[in-house]
């Protein structure tokens, strides 16, 4: 290892105190960006976050305003949470890297089943965990690019590249607007980058890291059924009056099957065919039904072979319902019919899925449904937001730089994997910007982001360091761009 990487490493490990006290501040900010009154708290924590880097010498900081959010929307002139925009060095004989991460986090509340308050981090040294919303999607590895300056800096390294910093307050909710800026700052903020790296997903195990060279895309529903004027007495009125919620239960019932299987008509001709070179890759990967059945706590996996598994997850459109508003969800038996219900879903979407065509298939499908019921109620379904799935080519001097970076901190090669959750900006910076996307995961398959008990091994926290340190380095001194 050069003698400049083993100082910073060092660093790494001997700040980890400091790197602990600016993620459990970050964490106790509920920044829930689908949450519409708890927006002010996304700009709280978008404003401690510019405060973080401003402390670590990033300059020309700007919190860019998007604007008021568009509809479907409950709160009017709701605005959306800033974008913060920073640098750190301007050298212009030093490659520019372009860092992404999002500072919102998903929905959570202790009676979800937490152990402990989700937005109070909890680290716990001996099992070497770290608990709390956010703290692996996507606080942890977001604060960790202002980490990895401070250790730079603290051992007296030359920083390797030029940082620019791109933190979005809305990626659980869509990245709405963030397309636009992007477009529009690719010859402004952002001339001269020549790479973009973001540190937003997991591997796909325990054990092995991984670089991420796909996403699928999202497209989120609501069909939204209504009929009484007023949520109704079950004893008065039930029998006698069409229930919105027994029409939507028959609506969202017909979309998937218990196997997994979209029912709408067109979706399966979208997807783009297997081909015998895409099939051999996914024999290599470590990956087994036991880690998927160890992340989910269960034994309810759809496939038993991994091939099945990971092409089902990456390859493939899933389509899962999440819930339903308007509806009665809290403990007891509280006999009422809901007068207007929405009932959400989204469809994982994958190459070569158009997302307009899909949501007029959507749309037709349900409407069909819901004809044939012979209802009084009114129907409509509409997408909330959608956000494009995205497929690289990893032979590039980025990937390379990482994968010599993950061998240098993990001492293993790391697979090449896709993922099936999404990033909606990422296709965006890849075409806006005309430069590879590498993808630079920090935390684990089992972390549970999106669930309860979210956590981050420290391990890979502080290895997730050491590695996007070593891959500035290596990228820096890369021969290709
Ligand atoms: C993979 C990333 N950390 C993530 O969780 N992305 C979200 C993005 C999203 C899309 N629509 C709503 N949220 C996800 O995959 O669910
Ligand atoms: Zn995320
Ligand atoms: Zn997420």
């Amino acid at each position: 290892m050069s003698h400049s990487l083993t100082s910073v490493f060092q660093k790494i490990d001997s700040l980890k105190p400091q790197f602990f006290s600016r993620l459990t501040k970050a964490i106790q900010i509920p920044a829930v960006s689908s949450d519409e009154s708890l927006r002010s708290k996304v700009f709280d924590k978008a404003k401690f976050i510019s405060e973080q880097l401003s402390q670590s010498g990033f300059h020309d900081i700007k919190m860019v305003d998007l604007g008021i959010q568009p509809p479907p929307i409950s709160t009017p002139n709701l605005s959306l949470p800033p974008v913060i925009l920073s640098r750190f060095g301007s050298d212009p004989s030093k490659k520019t890297v372009l860092v992404y991460g999002h500072y919102d986090v998903q929905p959570a509340q202790l009676e979800d089943g937490w152990d402990t308050e989700p937005f109070k981090l909890a680290i716990d040294e001996a099992k070497g965990i770290m608990k709390g919303r956010g703290v692996t999607d996507d606080t942890g590895p977001l604060l960790s690019w202002i980490n990895v300056v401070d250790a730079f800096k603290a051992s007296g390294q030359e920083f390797p590249v030029n940082l620019v910093t791109c933190f979005e307050g809305m990626e659980e909710s869509g990245s709405l607007k963030l397309d636009e800026l992007i477009k529009k700052e690719a010859n402004g903020y952002f001339k001269g980058v020549d790479a973009v790296c973001i540190s937003d997903n997991y591997w796909l195990g325990t054990k092995k890291p991984v670089l991420t060279y796909g996403l699928r895309g999202c497209n989120y529903y609501q069909t939204i059924i209504e009929g009484p004027t007023a949520d109704l007495h079950s004893g008065i009125f039930g029998g006698v009056v069409a229930e919105p919620m027994i029409d939507l239960m028959q609506v969202l019932g017909s979309l998937v099957d218990s196997k997994g299987k979209i029912l709408i008509d067109g979706i399966d001709e979208m997807v783009a065919p297997l081909t015998e070179k895409e099939k051999a890759l996914y024999k290599d990967i470590e990956f087994s039904v036991e880690e998927l059945n160890a992340a989910t706590g269960s034994k309810t996996s759809l496939y038993d072979k991994k091939e099945d598994i990971l092409m089902h997850r990456w390859r493939y459109p899933s389509l899962s319902i999440h819930g339903v508003e308007g509806a009665f969800s809290a403990q007891g038996a509280k006999t009422v019919i809901p007068a207007k219900v929405f009932g959400k879903f989204s469809i994982r979407t994958v190459p070569d899925m158009d997302s307009e065509k899909l949501t007029s298939l959507v749309q037709k499908h349900c409407d069909a449904k819901f004809k044939s019921l012979n209802s009084p109620n009114k129907c409509r379904t509409e997408l909330i937001h959608d956000g494009a799935y995205w497929v690289s080519d990893p032979f590039n001097a980025q990937f390379t730089a990482a994968k010599k970076a993950t061998k240098l901190v993990y001492g293993v090669d790391p697979d090449f994997t896709r993922e099936g959750g999404s990033i909606p900006i990422t296709l965006t910076f890849q075409d806006a910007l005309n430069t590879s996307v590498l993808l630079l995961p920090m935390g684990r398959g089992d972390d549970g982001a999106h669930s309860i008990n979210e956590k981050l091994d420290i391990s890979n926290f502080v290895g997730g360091m050491k590695t996007m340190a070593a891959y500035l380095q290596y990228y820096s001194e890369s021969p290709e761009n």
